[in-house]
């Protein structure tokens, strides 16, 4: 069967059992987050995503855009099937590998070369396929003999690069991304770029949860605008991003992908 994602009117609602629910109003909606109401039980309940209709094929590249508290986050959770959808369905079909933060399934108190294998357990690989490649991840992260120290006394930037060596040598057939790399330095980062561009490349299906308009362009050729739990608009990256952000932003997506391809077509000549 192949891979592939389908949801059908999906809600994900979140009960709050001890709500203040005497001052709220009868239907907030703010800025940020998802519509506080109430559910038929009286209780109140954040409607973090409302009516959510999708369905995602293999070589789909899609971006997350919205506000803090949109919905982003709950989104790809529902897709990796961590989240039931409380209204409606979700039907998920391939291997997942859910990708929300970087130190989840790390332990504090085992060794760097140790954390590889078990981070890579955790993204659905097995512990052969993981030894096959432990010596190249460890290259990558450029560790050196740290790899044979506990994980606690590396730096912040340092467990990144491990996570994100293990993270970037994986085969997916569905990857969900939240964004959370920040703390490499430059070059790493430049490294860890093209990896993450391979890892796409491989990957079936990719889902991307991003701030920042840049590394959308670069990874998805689609996007989605949430706003307050809903999908207000799809379409390329450009125009998502210029509906959200504005015509300055939308130019900047463009320059970049411009980049892109000229970058793409030097590496073809050369
Ligand atoms: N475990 C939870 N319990 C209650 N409410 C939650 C929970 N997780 C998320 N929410 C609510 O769901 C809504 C969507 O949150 P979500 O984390 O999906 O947003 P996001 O778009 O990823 O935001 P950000 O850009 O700030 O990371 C918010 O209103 C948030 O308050």
């Amino acid at each position: 069967m192949s891979v592939g994602i389908e949801t059908h009117q999906a809600w994900v609602e979140f009960p709050i059992f001890d709500a203040k629910s005497r001052s709220l109003k009868k239907a907030f909606l703010g800025k940020a987050g998802g519509a506080i109401g109430r559910n038929p039980s009286k209780v109140v309940v954040v409607e973090a995503l409302r009516d959510i209709n999708l369905s995602l094929k293999e070589g789909d590249r899609v971006g997350l855009v919205g506000h803090n508290g949109a919905g982003k986050s709950t989104l790809l959770r529902l897709l990796s099937g961590i989240y039931e959808p409380s209204r409606g369905s979700a039907q998920i079909r391939g291997r997942v590998a859910p990708v929300f933060d970087l130190g989840v399934g790390m332990d504090p108190e085992i060794s760097g070369y140790e954390n590889i294998i078990i981070r890579g357990l955790f993204l659905g690989q097995t512990r052969k396929q993981m030894l096959a490649k432990i010596e190249e991840i460890a290259d990558f992260t450029e560790l050196g003999d740290y790899l044979e120290m506990p994980l606690r006394t590396y730096s912040t930037g340092m467990r990144v690069r491990l996570a994100m060596g293990v993270v970037t040598s994986i085969d997916p057939e569905i990857l969900l991304l939240d964004e959370g790399i920040g703390a490499v330095d430059a070059e790493f980062m430049k490294k860890a770029r093209i990896r993450l561009q391979k890892l796409v490349e491989r990957s079936g299906i990719l889902v991307f949860a991003s701030h920042s308009n840049e590394f959308l362009a670069q990874l998805c050729d689609t996007a989605m605008w949430i706003d307050h739990g809903q999908i207000r608009e799809r379409g390329g990256i450009q125009d998502v991003v210029t509906a959200y952000e504005g015509p300055e932003a939308g130019e900047h997506v463009a320059r970049t992908l411009q980049e892109l391809e000229a970058e793409k077509k030097r590496g073809e000549q050369g």
